[in-house]
């Protein structure tokens, strides 16, 4: 069996997350972060199965920290790369999959930049900046809108007039949809069902968050719209506000848009209910010595979680069950049972005991006996990007 070394991308604008991945092996070969980047304060720290280690870096370049990762790449393989899989956040409407990066590629990711502000301008400068380093190797796009897009009309569409879908690509496209899409997979396997069969609900819950209704491994519905601002209650992201908020905001404080823009995403969600951070460990540190703003942040975040949950079942024809990933997702029991509280008319019963000790890192169901699965899945997006990558690669 030949081996394929993928080296997995996911830049945002202050950091790049990587993955070195061989279908050999389960986990990564190396994996690392570049963080702080724009700052001259930027580090690179990696680790593999026997060491971690911080190196300072020059710039807070992307190029440079790309840069570094090939002296680190020789040291670990013991072979040259077979292609980069880059993590794209706006794919729009051109991708319903992975796609090898070439000049049409790039200028659609950058025609849907303004869709994804945060995310789709640091993507491409990621993309740009690995393929100077890395030249001889194809690069694919891995497109987080791309398992969305066997959502159906009355999913997607906005009630909105129409020129604005047609002319304007004014649409729910929804985010996440790697995790998803994996989280979902996994979930078939731990059941013991058929690959990809099931009637799943699955909530993202890291930085961002979403969730997301997936029938027979393809996505029927799912909490992000236009941008991944819509839906949850996120780290810094507010989710669903009245969309006559903007209006409201600029009439009576005169705010212009991009103070708008900043207070929803960057001001809002746990940070802005809490007063306090959008990290949920610190959080339930705070909520448990009778911080008020910790506790309202917490309970808000779940409640809105279970409502959208509740509402995505609408695009399901039964439940099979829940799945809880991402950061929060996958450590925070109090989230998931305080979320659970809230979900008891789908039926969906929480074992407190399994809920409370669910193993680190692994796959795990969490519900009593006789109500639909509970599972907390850790997600692996590199992974996913890795595999995507493989199957791409020309022969
Ligand atoms: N043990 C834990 N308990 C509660 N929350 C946790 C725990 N570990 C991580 N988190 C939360 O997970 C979130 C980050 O999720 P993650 O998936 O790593 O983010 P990203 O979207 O950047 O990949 C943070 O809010 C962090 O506090
Ligand atoms: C789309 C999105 O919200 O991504 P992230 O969770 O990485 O911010
Ligand atoms: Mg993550």
């Amino acid at each position: 069996m030949s081996d394929q070394l993928v080296l997995v991308i996911n830049c945002g604008s202050s950091s790049i997350k990587f993955a070195l991945r061989s279908e050999l092996h389960s986990s990564a070969l190396l994996s690392g972060l570049a963080d702080r980047l724009g700052s001259n304060k930027a580090t690179l720290t990696w680790q593999n199965a026997d060491n971690r280690e911080t190196l300072a870096l020059a710039d807070g370049e992307h190029a440079t920290a790309l840069a570094a990762l090939l002296p680190l790449i020789e040291r670990h393989a013991s072979q040259p790369l077979s292609a980069v899989g880059h993590r794209v956040v706006h794919g729009g409407e051109h991708f319903t999959g992975a796609q090898i990066i070439d000049q049409q590629v790039l200028d659609a990711i950058r025609a849907n930049a303004p869709l994804a502000p945060l995310h789709n301008p640091a993507n491409l400068a990621g993309i740009e900046a690995a393929m100077r380093v890395f030249r001889q190797i194809p690069h694919m796009a891995i497109f987080d809108t791309a398992f969305h897009q066997s959502m159906p009309a009355h999913a997607y569409r906005y009630a909105l007039p129409e020129a604005l879908y047609t002319e304007h690509g004014i649409r729910r496209y929804g985010f996440h949809g790697t995790s998803h899409q994996y989280v979902t997979a996994q979930a078939s396997k731990l059941a013991g069902l058929q690959p990809n069969r099931g009637a799943w609900l699955s909530a993202h819950l890291g930085n961002g968050c979403s969730s997301c209704a997936v029938l027979d491994g393809r996505s029927q519905d799912t909490s992000m719209g236009l941008t991944p601002l819509e839906g949850l209650v996120m780290g810094t992201r507010s989710g669903d506000v009245d969309p006559n908020l903007h209006a409201h905001l600029a009439r009576t404080l005169n705010w212009d848009l991009p103070r708008i823009e900043t207070m929803l995403n960057r001001e809002s969600g746990l940070l802005g209910l809490s007063g306090l951070t959008n990290d949920m460990r610190q959080l339930e540190q705070a909520r448990s010595e009778g911080h008020t703003g910790a506790a309202l942040a917490i309970d808000v975040f779940c409640y809105r979680l279970a409502r959208s949950l509740m509402g995505l079942a609408a695009a399901l024809p039964r439940l099979d069950g829940l799945i809880f990933t991402g950061g929060i997702g996958e450590n925070s029991a109090l989230v998931r049972d305080k979320t659970l509280e809230h979900m008891t008319v789908l039926g969906l019963k929480l074992d407190t005991e399994r809920n409370t000790s669910a193993p680190r890192g692994q796959a795990c169901m969490i519900n009593q006996v006789g109500s639909p699965a509970i599972m907390v899945i850790p997600t692996d997006e590199e992974r996913q990007i890795a595999d995507e990558s493989v199957a791409l690669i020309p022969h």
